[in-house]
């Protein structure tokens, strides 16, 4: 067994290891190297420890990355694999999240006990989310539904819709495919009436800023395209502060050399929402995003804001 020339550090769930695995996948096949040259390193976050009470109460998304970022700038692990949409806009000194995997189908995914799609359900059934942004989405489009905190891994969350805890439920549809569970979505839904995450379905490499040798290993894996579409979700996110309190979600799209924006910022409740969509040059990314960002606050009255608090 060789040493191996980077160590890929992740998160334990099933859904972290399959991102890591296809990291060190197309690591394997850009560089012609075995898979014995990469070395991946399963890491408990404080996020993995604390299942029982919500994110929000606890710290926020921080917390899922809190120890894997310790190990990068220990020189433990040379890079991170993320799901991009749990990290935060800021990153502690020192590191930065400059590479991303070709991004996965970044829509939600509903699966329904009884019924096959979300407009199905019968008024006052349970919607199993502990998500602000799913929750606010879903009373916007079916106010007479009622959703419930529902937390855990993909798997832990499948098992409590099936033992009747809830009647439907959304997740990632992205987070289904990498776990070849793409099969239990009864409905993907729309980008447009339900946008996703900012970063949702796209693979983020967090490394130390200025290592050069492994920006010689990433620079052949990094997608161009979904680089410059999360430069602009994550230009949106930042300029409206995103915590786990505030429900955001966005989606860019590149077509070519063009990109198209979509927004949407809402109060909890989903009984208040600003929408915003621009167009402009995928070289822009960060500027239309930030200028979204900008203009969907204007939009937002301070009363709205105070509902975030
Ligand atoms: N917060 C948990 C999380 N983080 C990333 C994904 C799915 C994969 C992705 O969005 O890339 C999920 C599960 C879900 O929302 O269903």
């Amino acid at each position: 067994m060789r040493t191996p020339i980077l160590t890929i550090g992740t998160r334990g769930s099933p859904l972290a290891i399959a991102q890591a695995t296809e990291l060190r996948d197309r690591l394997m096949a850009a560089h012609g190297l075995p898979a014995d040259a990469f070395s991946i390193m399963p890491i408990t976050t404080s996020g993995d420890r604390i299942q029982d009470r919500p994110l929000s109460e606890i710290g926020g998304k921080g917390l899922f990355t809190k120890e894997i970022e310790e190990a990068l700038l220990e020189g433990r692990i040379d890079v991170a694999a993320h799901s991009s949409k749990d990290m935060p806009v800021l990153l502690p000194q020192g590191l930065a999240m400059p590479y991303f995997l070709p991004r996965e189908d970044p829509r939600d995914a509903f699966i329904g006990r009884d019924v096959a799609r979300l407009k199905e359900l019968k008024p006052g059934s349970v919607v199993g989310s502990a998500s602000l942004r799913r929750g606010a989405l879903i009373r916007r489009l079916r106010p007479d539904l009622r959703v419930e905190s529902f937390r855990g891994n993909v798997q832990t969350r499948l098992r409590k819709l099936e033992q009747g805890q809830a009647d439907g439920t959304l997740l990632a549809y992205a987070g289904l495919k990498r776990l070849q569970l793409e099969h239990v979505a009864t409905e993907v839904m729309d980008v447009g009436a339900f946008p996703p995450a900012p970063g949702q379905g796209a693979i983020g490499i967090e490394t130390r800023i200025g290592d050069k040798r492994v920006h010689e290993l990433m620079a052949a894996v990094h997608h161009k395209e979904t680089g410059e579409a999360l430069a602009a979700e994550r230009a949106f996110l930042g300029v409206l502060d995103g915590s786990c309190r505030t429900p955001i979600a966005a989606h860019a799209l590149i077509k070519g050399e063009r990109l198209q924006f979509h927004g949407i910022i809402l109060t909890p409740d989903g009984t208040e929402a600003h929408e915003i969509r621009e167009e402009g040059l995928a070289a822009d990314a960060v500027r239309i995003g930030r200028q979204a960002g900008e203009a969907v606050c204007a939009k937002a009255s301070p009363a709205f804001f105070e509902s975030w608090a």
